[in-house]
């Protein structure tokens, strides 16, 4: 039996869109895989009853597919579902991980990327690897096609969550179509900062760096209380706030001692529009860990 252990993760960054990820080092999905002649899954924990088992709708059975590794695959879901914490992301890499090294295929963990990338595919509709590629290798990762580069980034986060499910389906159908060159220049020089800001593990230049003009405010018009929890966020010491992947999570830069004060913030703001909501004291931390019994 193999089991592993993989983490939320923040995609997108704000002005990454669909290239910037980071992995969390909480909370976490841990999947326990045992060969079979064909794939069965039983999901337990946080939000369970919302994910499908069966192995054509679960992330994890199009892992199982590419690797042609049929398994008993037990899920146990320390991450909800459509909160914009790379959920379904996170079983697919935890499973490429633990059927990689079950059926000794072999593979690295960057050739693993595409393969977990096929799993999330299956819900978000398109391959995107920003949340499969941090959940694998750790730390904050730029995905550009199938060449993914990794900074060791050690940034303190808030996540906060509301209860509120927006799927990635859904908040793609959203993003512009196109921008404008003034656009463009403007989020290129956001991205640069930011990737700036994590090689030098400087919490001021990453959150200055996630302001972004082109997909984050379509999104956040889907979040009730964002700018409440914006506002309330920044008043509290953070250096910058976006959406959490495709949200409803809100994610906020800081500095190591203003978390505390920074989650009761997010959380008091969201409940400001009578929203509950759990925020996560949080920072960027290590991909996905496996043992073998
Ligand atoms: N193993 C899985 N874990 C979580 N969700 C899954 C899984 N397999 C299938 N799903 C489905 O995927 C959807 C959630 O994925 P979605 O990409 O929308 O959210 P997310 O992974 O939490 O967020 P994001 O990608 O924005 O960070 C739900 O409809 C859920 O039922
Ligand atoms: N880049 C993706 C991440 C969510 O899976 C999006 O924002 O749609």
């Amino acid at each position: 039996m193999v089991t592993v252990r993989a983490p939320a993760t923040s995609a997108n960054l704000g002005s990454g869109f669909d290239v910037f990820g980071a992995a969390l080092d909480r909370p976490a999905d841990v999947i326990r895989v045992e060969k079979a002649d064909r794939t069965t899954i039983d999901v337990r924990g946080y939000g369970s009853e919302f994910i499908p088992e069966d192995p054509a709708d679960n992330t994890v059975g199009a892992v199982a597919e590419a690797l042609d590794a049929p398994a008993h695959i037990r899920i146990d879901k320390g991450i909800r579902p459509s909160s914009g914490l790379g959920s379904s992301g996170a079983s697919a890499a935890a499973a490429a991980l633990a059927l990689n090294e079950l059926y000794d295929r072999g593979l690295s963990r960057k050739e693993l990327v595409p393969i977990a990338g096929k799993g999330e595919a299956t819900v978000s509709g398109e391959v995107h690897l920003d949340n499969v590629a941090p959940a694998l290798l750790g730390g904050f990762t730029v995905a550009t096609g199938r060449d993914v580069t990794t900074v060791d980034a050690d940034i303190p986060l808030v996540a906060c969550l509301p209860e509120i499910a927006i799927s990635t389906r859904d908040a793609r159908d959203v993003v512009p179509a196109g921008a404008t060159m003034e656009q463009l220049v403007y989020t290129v020089g956001r991205a640069a900062t930011l990737t700036t800001g994590m090689c030098r593990n400087d919490p001021r230049l990453v959150g200055k760096g996630m302001h972004d003009r082109l997909v984050t405010p379509a999104r956040a018009d889907l979040i009730s209380g964002y700018d409440e929890v914006r506002e309330a966020a920044l008043a509290a010491g953070a250096t910058g706030v976006t959406v959490s992947g495709a949200g409803p999570g809100v994610l906020a830069a800081c500095y190591p001692g203003d978390r505390r004060e920074i989650a009761a913030a997010m959380v008091e703001g969201f409940a400001e529009v009578g929203v509950d909501s759990r925020a996560y004291q949080t920072k960027i931390g290590g991909g996905a860990t496996l043992h073998r019994d």
